[in-house]
């Protein structure tokens, strides 16, 4: 990686280079076939439509050329004036290539800049053809490209390999911009071009794509209404808005279009605009149905449930005065809606979840169509409930940690902290496989998923400029300067990078809800990332964690897994407790955190050389040799009884080596769910429980609680296996409680109705486990 980065450091590619690698790339995809370039799309179709170009104009003296260009940084207050030398490839970002007035080339992503609106519809999810791509840009196109971000990203030839790149090699040098404001199109008579001379005399070859000129006939405010409901009834939201703005610029007090503009920008997920423009039809017309409606539905994004529910209540109280049968559907959605908001101010005053619903919403949402990866719900599945924090915990400085969460009071074990819906999250089917970069200062490679987070978040940012100060403040990295406060509300993806870098979850299915098949094999290889704002101020120990985090589709769920005291830091842990010593250090290592000083880090770099070589040739003997030997041999008829000594013996030695510190005692959990295994080979059942119930206490007890429940579910099939029905119905309820409490805290004492509830989220989570218990007779 080290020589990798060198090569990047050292002299740009030539001119000539560059050029040709560039339209040999072109070549290439005009020979491809569209269906070899799919991967290239992403899910994500956000269009913005620029605002009217910048009035303010770039001081020359403010100007940076090609060659002064430093990677991995953002010139902030700085420009680029440059000009298109070569055609647009339109995939996430647009690409092309340009020159500076010095002569120097270099390549070019302008993301989020192309409007979605340009695009005929059928062709937005597909790869634009060269021809229809550079009308974004044509050659000769003079640019002015405001805070140039030079990146470190997939070589061309790289991204249309069906796989990406790979870490090794396939990297090159990038000038990306994700803000559409920083990007000026300079008129040739423009007075900034008046002393440049370029390198090369080239003219503007075509007008530029312009949405203005294709509508030249269109006048009236409603041919914008009419044109808007087009893109809407196709899903085009941005473009929807782009019309219906049009329309209100011609009419301002146009009822009809603010109320349609205010749909489209709940469609958006755009509350703040919303309820604009539904506050201001409903001055002028207080009666609008409609408009009232919205306007519940703006107040339930912006969180302000107890307003949407007065709001709402208004309106059915209205409506059932009324006798008009043409609004029997909005009357209905009303009383629909505004349960739903009730439903939102008690989630997030009282902490009172419908977790039956939730799982139900989420099972439902998380179906994939067979024959694509993509998801049924066009969402994904993305919930919508309301964030819930308690009021016993706060953040606080944390000493060598920055800043963490802390409790103010005596915490009960279970008890709900906080829930958080994701700011952003990308699921592993929804980003494009080919645009990575580089992260210069960690020296590792920026996954697709990360990628496209970044690029949503930022997308996010650009719609609500308003939501920066959240998402600045956290925790962006030691070498991320503090950010300008005249840059607070602009969009810095080199510094959004950074923060999903830092503060990121990774959303894995940890029931079997998602059917992993060979289609959606894109989920499986990559587990999607989220970003959670609260939950990022958790702070990391790889053991004596007392709070667990628990990811339903896009809402997490943190409560606390043992009592807390008050003044205690609250901990959960960002890696696997299962894995080395070293996996364990390179993951905190992206995190950011290089020495852990967990109990089981500080024991492990303590521990001798001769102790850490004996426990990795045991586990390379297990690992090698016994492992594989008694997988392949569990289901045939050579089994050799004698492999359960050889794993026993295993199995101690490394507990001796630990023996000052049982409860740190990972590694043999993998020999020992083979040792139940082989027992149960060899017809030796009985000898089996003691083995299944000690997995289960060290599950228990190593807070593995995605493991808990099935330890539990074995120790119970084993007593069915011994027609010990009592003590396997027992263990069948220790199961079922281990698989559902996590998610709906604990249930009371002593109850039986709880098993009701049980059963039914297993069945969703795990049916597999329940139709096991089933055929055994244990439910
Ligand atoms: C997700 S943030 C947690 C919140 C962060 N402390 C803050 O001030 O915003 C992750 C960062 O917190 C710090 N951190 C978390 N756990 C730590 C630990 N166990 N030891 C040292 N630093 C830690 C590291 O700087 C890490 O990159």
């Amino acid at each position: 990686m080290d020589e990798l980065l060198e090569i990047f450091l050292k002299e740009r590619k030539s001119r000539q280079i560059l050029i040709a690698n560039y339209e040999k790339w072109l070549n290439n995809i005009e020979q491809m076939r569209s269906e070899k370039l799919q991967h290239l799309i992403s899910t994500n179709n956000f269009g913005y439509r620029q605002n009217i170009q910048n009035t303010i104009k770039p001081e020359l003296n403010n100007r940076i050329s090609i060659a002064n260009l430093e990677v991995d940084k953002v010139h902030t207050g700085k420009f680029l004036l440059c000009q298109v030398i070569s055609r647009c490839v339109k995939m996430s970002p647009l690409f092309t290539l340009v020159e500076d007035p010095e002569g120097d080339v270099e390549r070019i992503a302008l993301y989020n800049w192309a409007e979605q609106s340009a695009i005929p519809v059928k062709d937005r999810k597909k790869v634009l053809s060269i021809g229809e791509a550079s009308k974004f840009l044509p050659v000769g196109t003079k640019l002015v490209i405001k805070n140039p971000y030079y990146q470190t990203a997939s070589s061309f030839d790289a991204i249309i390999s069906p796989d990406g790149p790979s870490i090794s090699n396939d990297f090159d040098v990038i000038i990306r911009s994700d803000n559409p404001n920083d990007i000026i199109v300079i008129n040739k008579y423009d007075d900034l071009l008046n002393n440049i001379k370029w390198f090369r005399n080239l003219n503007q070859e075509k007008e530029i794509i312009n949405k203005k000129s294709v509508y030249d006939k269109i006048l009236s405010a409603d041919d914008f209404r009419q044109s808007g409901n087009k893109y809407f009834v196709s899903n085009d939201f941005v473009a929807a808005c782009d019309e219906y703005s049009n329309g209100i610029e011609l009419d301002s007090l146009n009822v009809t279009l603010l109320a349609n503009r205010a749909e489209a920008y709940l469609r958006l997920n755009q509350f703040d605009k919303a309820l604009n423009d539904v506050e201001i039809a409903l001055k002028h017309e207080p009666d609008h149905l409609k408009a009232a409606f919205r306007k519940g539905k703006a107040l339930c994004g912006l969180k302000r449930y107890q307003e949407a529910i007065i709001t709402l209540k208004d309106l059915d109280l209205k409506m059932q005065i009324s006798t008009d049968s043409s609004i029997s559907s909005i009357k209905q959605s009303t009383k629909i809606l505004l349960k739903h908001a009730e439903m939102l101010d008690s989630e997030s005053r009282y902490g009172k979840y419908d977790y039956i619903k939730i799982i139900d919403e989420f099972c439902e949402k998380v179906k994939l169509n067979q024959d694509s990866d993509n998801w049924v719900c066009e969402t994904g599945p993305r919930l919508d409930h309301a964030d819930f924090l308690i009021d016993d915990i706060e953040i606080r400085p944390v000493k060598k940690k920055g800043r963490g969460w802390v409790s103010k009071r005596d915490i009960p074990e279970g008890t709900l902290l906080m829930v958080s819906k994701a700011f952003e999250v990308v699921y592993g089917n929804e980003a494009p496989l080919s645009y990575r970069s580089i992260d210069f200062t960690s020296k590792t490679m920026i996954t697709a998923t990360h990628s496209e987070l970044t690029t949503r978040i930022a997308q996010r940012l650009i719609a609500e400029p308003d939501l920066c100060q959240e998402v600045y403040k956290l925790y962006a990295g030691p070498e991320t300067e503090n950010l300008r406060k005249d840059l607070l509300y602009s969009v810095d993806v080199r510094r959004i990078e950074k923060i999903v870098k830092y503060n990121y979850f990774e959303t894995r299915d940890q029931w079997d809800v998602i059917k992993h098949t060979k289609e959606n094999s894109r989920l499986t290889k990559d587990p999607g990332a989220g970003l959670w704002i609260l939950p990022s101020y958790f702070n990391h120990s790889c053991v004596d964690t007392n709070v667990e985090q628990l990811i339903i589709g896009n809402m997490m769920f943190i409560r606390s897994c043992r009592p807390i005291l008050s003044g205690e830091e609250l901990i959960l842990s960002y890696c696997s407790r299962m894995d080395t010593y070293e996996e364990r250090s390179n993951s905190l290592r992206l995190h950011g955190i290089k020495n852990c000083s967990c109990r089981l880090c500080s024991l492990e770099r303590s521990e001798s050389k001769k102790i850490k070589l004996r426990q990795a040739d045991i586990l390379e003997t297990y690992g090698n040799s016994l492992g594989p030997q008694l997988k392949s041999s569990l289901f045939s008829a050579n089994f050799n009884p004698s492999i359960i000594k050889e794993l026993i013996k295993l199995i101690d030695e490394l507990k001796d080596l630990r023996k000052e510190h049982p409860d740190l005692e990972f590694k043999s959990f993998e020999i020992k769910s083979d040792l139940a295994a082989a027992y149960v080979r060899a017809g030796n059942l009985r000898q089996s429980l003691p083995v299944a119930k000690e997995l289960y206490e060290f599950v228990k007890n190593a807070r593995l609680s995605q493991f808990s429940s099935n330890a539990a579910y074995q120790v119970a099939s084993r007593y069915a296996r011994l027609n010990q029905m009592k003590e396997a119905k027992e263990w069948w309820d220790v199961a079922l409680k281990e698989l559902v409490e996590p998610i709906r805290g604990k249930f009371n004492e002593g109850g039986t109705n709880w098993r009701k509830e049980a059963v039914y989220l297993a069945e969703k989570l795990s049916p597999k486990m329940v139709s096991g218990a089933r055929n055994k007779d244990l439910l």
